[in-house]
């Protein structure tokens, strides 16, 4: 609720003009069974014509008044409403872009689309309903009693009693349907997971028979969800019925207590309809307000998962990089940037890391540097640690020993957008965005030109492919790249990379989708092209980083051997070992001479 009044206040001006707007409808709206009466019980009973039109007239200004003023208002909502929902998407989206990955799995991405989306156009509906149907309802029940009473104060237990005999049905059905409310956006939740994963996994569900399976996984969690939805109409089947007998108990009642007060000459006829009208029109507004009412639960629902996600301190901020000067770390830090200033590049000292929650680190004091003009090979079985290296270098997660060092300053003392400004990364996993490839191109230098972008596509070896495209580098690419090969997919990504010209880039296992000869090309391009970048290559494949200036070994997270193909070979089993796995003895024999 804090975000949500902290917005609003914010915007005090239209909440002023809704609520102002809405008084003048109430008015406006209490004004029709006002001169209904004075046509009945004056123009009628005095049978004058023209009073009757004149009142008839006014009649319908009035209404034409209120429900030009219900249009302004409606307008003033519906803008606050839109405008809300903009901010904490807005703030959600920023805030996403700050947890760490571990915070942000946390959640989930399923969950996160659902409260960006669902949980937002909720509290967004619900804003709307309230403006136009809570707000004018205390004035419209203030007024109608009043009214009630300057016809006869006697009258005035009509409306009374009709409103707490309401207020005690909706109390009792807001507090059976709450926690069913709570509930149901976490079966939202579900519904979005297993959908997700169905259908962003229906290759494999199809290539494994697994449809029976996903959709019995399906049906659960739409039950769940149903079950809830049922449960909670249920409860509100019983709300009509209800309010339409409490409706005609107060006709009755008004219609017994009213006819006598006409009988004994106190009250004209044309009054009785108007505090039936009064009391009508007080009772929709009611009904109109239980209804926002029982939105209530949800939307408090909605905005305790937004606020839970803005809530998240992110484990690594600028911020934090800034205040840790006052700490005894930052001194150690400042006498490593001292005796580094003559270094460039990236550097690793003493590095040691473990994942959150893990018992033992996942990487053990490393110690390298990656040079301007040099490229560094990361080689190592599966699970030793090399896409971790990656993340360390970008910082997304923080080490908790030693210390990694960008042109001698350690990476916690800068901005991240200032590291990141640094590095050109290609993830393991080849990432495309729904556009054109030139769109996809220019994700990290939206100016680029289009002969960055055709240079960059040169060196990944994705030129001939993109060109004989018929739209070229305005082709269209699905959401995922889905409409790429893999090959293709990790090109694009290469040349994305590249187009940002970074001084250094990191391949994170980026060139295992290509044949052998592309590769070779690639790389040879990638060495020509980018003399004065430090180039990172993490790869499983020896020959992809066999012609590295430096290559470093790893082996469940600690540096098992650190040189070139020759020296490894020499001096290093584990190196060997990979190598005489991937290329013949003969084929490595030649290398290592
Ligand atoms: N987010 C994470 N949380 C916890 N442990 C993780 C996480 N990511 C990786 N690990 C663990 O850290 C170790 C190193 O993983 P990493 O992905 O760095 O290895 P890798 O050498 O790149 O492997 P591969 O070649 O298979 O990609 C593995 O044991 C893995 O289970």
């Amino acid at each position: 609720m804090k975000y949500l009044l902290k917005y609003f206040k914010t915007r005090k001006g239209i909440l002023a003009l809704i609520f102002f707007t809405c008084l003048a409808e109430a008015f406006g709206t209490l004004l029709v069974p006002y001169f209904v009466a004075e046509i009945i019980d004056v123009g009628i009973a005095q049978q004058s014509v023209s009073t009757i039109i004149t009142l008839g007239f006014q009649m319908l200004v009035a209404a034409c008044a209120a429900a030009l003023i219900s249009l302004i208002s409606s307008y003033f909502s519906a803008e606050l409403s839109a405008s809300t929902g903009r901010y904490l998407r807005e703030k959600l989206f920023n805030q996403a872009q700050l947890l760490t990955l571990k915070e942000f799995n946390g959640f989930g991405t399923a969950s996160m689309i659902t409260r960006t989306t669902g949980d937002i156009t909720v509290i967004q509906q619900t804003i709307i309903m309230a403006a136009q149907m809570i707000l004018p309802t205390p004035l419209i029940a203030v007024a109608a009693i009043v009214m009630t009473a300057i016809i006869h104060p006697s009258l005035i237990y009509i409306p009374l009693t009709a409103l707490a005999v309401f207020l005690v049905v909706v109390f009792i059905l807001l507090k059976k349907s709450a926690a069913i409310s709570f509930t149901i956006q976490g079966r939202v939740d579900s519904v979005n997971r297993v959908v997700r994963e169905a259908l962003t996994g229906i290759r494999v569900i199809r290539a494994f028979d697994n449809t029976e399976y996903e959709k019995e996984r399906m049906d659960t969690a739409f039950s769940a969800y149903a079950d809830n939805v049922i449960r909670l109409n249920k409860i509100f089947a019983y709300f009509n019925p209800l309010v339409w007998m409490i409706m005609g108990l107060v006709m009755v009642a008004v219609a017994w207590f009213g006819g006598h007060l006409v009988l004994l000459g106190k009250i004209q006829i044309g009054s009785i309809l108007a505090v039936t009208e009064y009391v009508i029109l007080m009772l929709t507004y009611f009904i109109m307000t239980a209804m926002v009412l029982v939105m209530l639960p949800r939307m408090t629902a909605c905005l305790r998962r937004v606020a839970e996600v803005l809530d998240t301190v992110p484990e690594i901020t600028d911020e934090k990089a800034e205040t840790a000067g006052t700490t005894g770390e930052e001194s150690t830090a400042r006498s490593v940037q001292a005796d580094s200033k003559s270094l460039t590049g990236l550097q690793f000292r003493h590095v040691t890391f473990a994942y959150r929650g893990a018992e033992e680190p996942v990487l053990n004091d490393l110690n390298f540097s990656c040079q301007p003009g040099k490229t560094t090979a990361i080689i190592g079985g599966t699970g030793s640690g090399k896409s971790t290296v990656a993340g360390l270098m970008l910082r997304l997660y923080d080490i908790q020993q030693g210390h990694i060092l960008l042109d001698g300053q350690d990476i916690r003392h800068m901005t991240q957008h200032r590291l990141r400004e640094h590095m050109g990364y290609v993830p393991q996993k080849s990432v495309l965005f729904g556009g054109t490839i030139a769109h996809n191109l220019r994700m990290g230098a939206p100016d680029a030109s289009e002969d960055d972008l055709r240079q960059a596509a040169r060196i990944a070896q994705a030129d001939t492919f993109i060109e004989s495209l018929e739209d070229g580098y305005h082709s269209h690419v699905a959401q995922g790249g889905t409409n790429f090969s893999g090959g293709q997919k990790q090109r694009l990504c290469i040349a994305r990379a590249l187009v940002k010209k970074a001084p250094i880039y990191i391949f994170d296992d980026s060139f295992s989708a290509l044949d052998f000869k592309t590769d070779a090309a690639l790389r040879k391009a990638l060495k020509a092209q980018m003399r004065d970048a430090a180039l990172i290559i993490i790869a499983q494949r020896i020959s992809t980083i066999m012609d590295a200036d430096q290559i470093i070994v790893l082996d469940a997270g600690k540096i098992a051997g650190m040189g070139t193909h020759q020296e490894l070979m020499a001096t290093c089993r584990i190196y060997r070992e990979i190598a005489d796995s991937q290329i013949t003895g003969k084929e490595a024999d030649r290398h290592g001479k």
